[in-house]
């Protein structure tokens, strides 16, 4: 499978980087490919060493503006304009999308991706790894728009959370 991360550029706290190296791990052995940013920053940097030492295949979109953040080694690097289209490919070269823990730039991608989720545009699987319950906020938000009638699907189509790597791992092919 290909599996496009979001994911923080910072380096953050072991409390976030256990759980990120351990899907990566599981991704790797498991033979899979990781689609992401292709940057060696922070999280992404981390994610990515972890998958390529388990076994696993690298895939990076990157961009112009950020070329000089680029990541040696990925298998296959691809050049994008902008940011725009860098969304699009990370969404187009994706079987499941799983999202880890992250600001702004993760915010709009997963964003993006929901909002072409909820016009059918694909039905890909969207898990987020709710690492110490980082997205309890934007869950929160999430659940009041679907109870309020703010979607035309219901959350659980086009979302789904997991507390753990393992928990992620295993919702990638069942998740809708
Ligand atoms: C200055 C610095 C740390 C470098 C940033 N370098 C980056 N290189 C590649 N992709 C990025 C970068 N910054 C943001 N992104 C994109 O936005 C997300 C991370 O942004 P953030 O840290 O969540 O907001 C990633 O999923 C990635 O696709």
């Amino acid at each position: 499978m290909n599996i496009t991360v979001f994911c923080s550029a910072y380096s953050l706290d072991a409390r976030y980087t256990a759980p990120a190296a351990e899907f990566a791990r599981l991704l790797g052995e498991a033979g899979h490919t990781l689609v992401w940013g292709g940057s060696h920053a922070g999280l992404m940097g981390l994610l990515a060493d972890g998958v390529k030492e388990a076994g696993g295949r690298l895939v990076g979109i990157s961009v112009e503006l950020l070329a000089h953040k680029t990541y040696e080694g990925a298998d296959e690097l691809v050049m994008t304009a902008d940011l725009a289209e860098r969304k699009a490919q990370l969404l187009a070269r994706a079987d499941a999308v799983v999202v880890l823990v992250g600001g702004l730039g993760t915010l709009d991608e997963v964003t993006e991706v929901l909002e072409l989720k909820k016009h059918a545009l694909h039905d890909k699987p969207v898990v987020v790894l709710d690492t110490e319950g980082f997205y309890a906020g934007l869950r929160t938000q999430l659940e009041r728009m679907d109870q309020e009638g703010f979607l035309p699907r219901s959350l659980a189509e086009l979302i789904t959370f997991a507390a753990t790597p393992a928990e992620a791992f295993a919702r990638l092919d069942r998740a809708s």
